[in-house]
């Protein structure tokens, strides 16, 4: 749970300060004023990473050299600084703490709810990837190391393979550590694919009120031994110059009624699907790490009709901190603190 914020440089940020309840709250406010700034500075607080952007870059406020953000969050006190010369540094409590992975081992968890949620079900494979990957990394400390790794030798071997003569002893080596790592993702995501496959059916159920059989299947991207798939296609790589099996191939193919999500269900039906496949992240992650995430609503509700807007509002687990962002709260019932835009005057 995160009982304070404070930015500085951050987006559209000089300076910010606020409390926040334990219950959460909700950012009220016209568009760029900020809203969903607050809410992906939390995300980078807590994991290290935005939903928006994959360059912290990006998030310093333009013509400042860095930004930082601190908190007390899950009664410590974390700081997070980015400065394009050092890069990310961590604090808690005041101690430097030199691996994201210690940062993050002790911290919290988190949901994070979006309008382009969509895109998990409409999207390319990869947005499905980084769904799991995203709770991977929640659930199991390893997976972040394994993926990073992964991902490194994947754009070693791809360098080299777009050599007209790469040689063999390296290729070789590469090869070897892309199956290691590699065997860990498949192995993790398959698992946890089977584990969100019914999480995703009871929200379907809840927010849709029908009974609609979710199903998610994971497609290997690494065929069944990812060592005998880079035999089988190293010919195909070599005349590509990049690796064609492996995780970064995975598929997650999500079907309603047995029927492909993308192609066959309807914009509504989607849409549910898409806010299931989070409240599932949320079961999921709190069923295995034993603690409650905090959940990042943001801007979702206009999209939504009245009674899936309430049934994902009753479906959110009421002790979990929620922190939402709106343009304005006519529909809201729940008697959340609102937090106007507008009074957070130190811009
Ligand atoms: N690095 C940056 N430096 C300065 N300003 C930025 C930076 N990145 C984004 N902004 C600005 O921050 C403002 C707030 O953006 P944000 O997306 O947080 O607003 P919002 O209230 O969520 O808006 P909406 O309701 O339209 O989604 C925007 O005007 C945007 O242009």
């Amino acid at each position: 749970m995160l009982s304070s914020l404070r930015l500085q440089n951050f987006r559209c940020f000089d300076a910010l300060a606020l409390e926040v309840p334990a219950s959460g709250a909700v950012f009220v406010g016209s568009n760029a004023m900020g809203k969903t700034s607050i809410l992906e500075a939390v995300c980078v607080l807590v994991r290290l990473q935005s939903p928006r952007s994959s360059r912290m870059g990006r998030m310093v406020q333009v013509e400042t050299p860095g930004f930082g953000i601190a908190g007390d969050c899950w009664e410590s006190d974390r700081q997070v600084r980015f400065a394009a010369r050092k890069g990310l540094t961590m604090k808690v409590d005041d101690e430097a703490v030199v691996k994201q992975g210690d940062y993050l081992r002790a911290g919290g968890l988190v949901v994070w709810m979006g309008n382009d949620d969509l895109e998990l079900v409409r999207g390319s494979a990869k947005v499905r990837q980084r769904y799991l990957d995203f709770l991977g990394c929640q659930v199991d400390p390893v997976y972040r190391d394994h993926l990073h790794r992964y991902q490194r030798v994947l754009k070693a071997r791809n360098l080299l393979l777009k050599d007209q003569f790469p040689r063999e002893d390296e290729l070789a080596a590469y090869s070897g550590l892309l199956v290691q790592h590699g065997n860990y993702l498949t192995s993790s995501r398959k698992q946890l694919v089977a584990l969100l496959e019914p999480e995703a059916s009871t929200s379907q159920a809840t927010v849709s009120s029908c009974d609609e059989r979710v199903g998610l299947e994971y497609v290997a991207g690494s065929g069944d031994d990812l060592a005998a798939s880079l035999e089988m296609t190293a010919e195909r790589e070599r005349r590509l110059g990049q690796t064609v099996a492996g995780p970064h191939r995975d598929e997650l193919r999500l079907t309603i009624n047995g029927m492909a999500a993308n192609d066959f269900a309807s914009e509504g039906q989607q849409r549910t699907l898409a806010l299931s496949m989070k409240l599932a992240q949320g079961e999921l992650l709190q069923k295995q790490a034993g603690r409650l995430p905090i959940y990042l609503l943001d801007d979702i509700f206009g999209e939504l009709d009245p009674s899936r807007r309430n049934a994902l509002m009753a479906a959110l687990p009421k002790q979990a901190q929620k922190l939402i962002t709106t343009t304005n709260v006519d529909w809201m019932d729940d008697d959340f603190a609102v937090i106007e835009m507008q009074s957070l005057v130190a811009r």
